[in-house]
């Protein structure tokens, strides 16, 4: 079985967002970009507005899809991750379900220990850094 999760690479200031699941959390403690499952009938940034406005409390603006990436979990399921690249639109980040979060820059990103999921989608957003990031910061 595979599942669809949609997640958000937030940037700011040339940074971008990772959050921390929280004790309660499957996978407590590894850090992911915020985001959740797709659910039967919805689009996939649908998916990620709604997940970061239940998650972060805030509307973010989708600028661009990245790469899907699919992961095998140890339960024999996969997750496909669908990155989108965000910004924030309204409101004040506030942590809903995670309990820490970190912005960081290119040199920075693998100073948190990434869900495995996340891992290629971190990879690709430093090789591709001053493309998307340092572009889309404009
Ligand atoms: N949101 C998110 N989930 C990820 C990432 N990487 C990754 O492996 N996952 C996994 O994908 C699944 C998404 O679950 P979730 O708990 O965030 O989604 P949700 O809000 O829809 O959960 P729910 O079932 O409680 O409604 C989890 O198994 C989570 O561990 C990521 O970067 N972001």
């Amino acid at each position: 079985m595979t599942i669809p999760v949609a997640c958000a690479v937030i940037l700011a200031d040339q940074k971008v967002l990772a959050v921390r699941r929280s004790k309660d959390m499957p996978l407590s403690g590894y850090w992911e970009f915020p985001g959740g499952k797709v659910e039967v009938g919805e689009i996939p940034e649908s998916c990620i507005v709604r997940e970061i406005g239940e998650e972060l409390g805030i509307r973010i603006r989708v600028l661009a899809s990245l790469p899907n990436n699919t992961h095998a979990m140890t339960s024999g399921k996969s997750i496909l991750l669908i990155p989108f690249l965000a910004a924030v639109e309204a409101g004040e980040i506030k942590l809903y379900e995670h309990d820490q979060l970190s912005w960081l820059g290119q040199s920075e990103l693998f100073e948190v220990n990434w869900a495995p999921a996340d891992i290629a989608v971190v990879k690709y957003l430093e090789e591709n850094w001053d493309d998307l990031i340092v572009q889309f910061s404009k």
